[in-house]
This record gives C-alpha cells, sequence and structure tokens, in this order.
C-alpha cells in the first residue's frame, strides 16, 4: 500500500531531517514507526500521505509512484489516504463548526450532498454528539477536536491512514477509544495504518510490527 524508498527530506537541503529512509506498509497492515522527539518522524509521515515534498526518494502509494506532492498530489493519490495529525487545533480551521471540519474533504472532493450522511455517521462512530458538531474548536476540548479530526480522515474511506502521534494530548480514555475507532474502521475496510510515535507500548500492542526510526547519532555514524 505505501513503499519510501530512499527518501531524503527536511526544512534544509544542506541538513535533512529525513536521510534515505525506506518503510514498506503492506495492504491491511499496521506498522509503527518509534522514534524520538524530534527524529523526523512527522517529517517522513508528511511525506508518505503526500504533504511535504521529499529531496530524493521515491513515494508508492498502491503501486503506483507519486508524480506530485500536497496542491500538486493527484487526487486519487491524496483521497487514498487519511492523516491524524499530532495537534489537532493546528489541523483545524478555526472558523469551522466540528461538523464543517469532518465535512471538509467532502466538499473539498464535490460530494457534499453525498456524503451528508456519512458524516454523521462517522460523528456518532467517535463519540461526538449533535451539540458538539455545532460548536467550534475553541469551543471544544482537545479529544473532542482531535475526535473531529479522526472522523474527517475518515471521511473518504481511505486505504492507508496516517496517525502521527494520534493521541499524544489525550487521556487514557479518549486514546483507547480512538484506537478503537481505528481498528474497527480497519477491519471493516481492510485498510492499512502508518502509526507514528514514541509509545513503544501503545505501538507494539496496536500495530503487526514496529520500525525504529534511526537517531541522529546513528545517521550520522552511517
Ligand atoms: N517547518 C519546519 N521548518 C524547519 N524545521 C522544522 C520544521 N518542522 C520540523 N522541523 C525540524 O525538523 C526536525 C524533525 O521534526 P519532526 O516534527 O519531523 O520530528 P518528530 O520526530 O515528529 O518529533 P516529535 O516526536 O517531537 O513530534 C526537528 O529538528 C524540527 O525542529
Amino acid at each position: 500500500m505505501l513503499e519510501l524508498d530512499g527518501i531524503t527530506a527536511g526544512y534544509d537541503r544542506r541538513a535533512p531531517v529525513a536521510r534515505g529512509m525506506s518503510l514498506t506498509v503492506a495492504d491491511g497492515e499496521a506498522v509503527g514507526l518509534l522514534g524520538p522527539s524530534g527524529c523526523g518522524k512527522s517529517t517522513l509521515a508528511r511525506v508518505a500521505a503526500l504533504l511535504h515534498r521529499p529531496y530524493a526518494g521515491t513515494v508508492r502509494l498502491a503501486g503506483r509512484a507519486a508524480t506530485g506532492f500536497r496542491f500538486r498530489a493527484a487526487r486519487e493519490q491524496r483521497t487514498s489516504v487519511g492523516m491524524v495529525f499530532q495537534q489537532p487545533r493546528l489541523a483545524a480551521d478555526p472558523r469551522m463548526t466540528l461538523r464543517q471540519l469532518i465535512a471538509a474533504p467532502a466538499h473539498a472532493t464535490g460530494r457534499g450532498e453525498e456524503l451528508r450522511g456519512h458524516v454523521d455517521e462517522l460523528a456518532n462512530t467517535v463519540g461526538l454528539t449533535p451539540d458538539l458538531l455545532t460548536r467550534r474548536p475553541h469551543q471544544v476540548s482537545d479529544g473532542q477536536l482531535q475526535r473531529a479530526c479522526v472522523a474527517r480522515a475518515l471521511l473518504l474511506t481511505p486505504r492507508l491512514l496516517i496517525c502521527d502521534e494520534m493521541t499524544a494530548m489525550l487521556d487514557a480514555s479518549t486514546t483507547a477509544a480512538l484506537v478503537a475507532v481505528v481498528e474497527e474502521y480497519r477491519s471493516a475496510n481492510g485498510a492499512a495504518l502508518l502509526a507514528v510515535g514514541h509509545d513503544r507500548v501503545l505501538l507494539r500492542r496496536w500495530c503487526d510490527r514496529v520500525a525504529d526510526f534511526p537517531s541522529s547519532a546513528e545517521r550520522a555514524a552511517a
């Protein structure tokens, strides 16, 4: 489902944060990507979701090499990946209600009407009550906002879900609830998962296998 081949990426060509990284996630497989804070996990996750253009290397989704990133990404490839970010407040337009936030991918792809019922269904699945859907991000908790972000990531039924420290800011019960939502989605749809984090215990429990992101010392020695 996902092949990262020799990815070098970052914010300064002379000092990239990821160098020659390769990683594969098979169809339906759950892979954890583990590494300390600041090592470049989120950067690699964004490359995989076609949100960040690498300096070198190839991203393949369902066997097809990505030809573009960000607004140049092919729609079919972009919508085959759902992404949940670490900080829901940075990933949510503060002007939108939670309902609009969940529905945003449908509107962006001209499927607003078609997916209207699915928005309600997913809101219910992630545990958001109808009154919460009328509120804006500043009127809800981090956990409630992250629930909306998970529903948004699932709206277009992606074949690959990328969760970047999805539960880092959440309490144990919200963490368990959102992991359960993702697992139910995967078992119903056969979707693959790339879960990024630094919690080895959680990733081991959640994923089929866990890959370690090399530390900067290991990279310097290589
Ligand atoms: N937009 C940016 N511009 C410049 N440098 C950045 C940018 N985003 C991240 N970095 C730097 O790139 C490095 C890797 O960041 P990244 O967010 O990928 O790490 P991470 O492993 O996901 O960390 P964490 O677990 O703390 O989220 C860090 O040194 C960070 O300071």
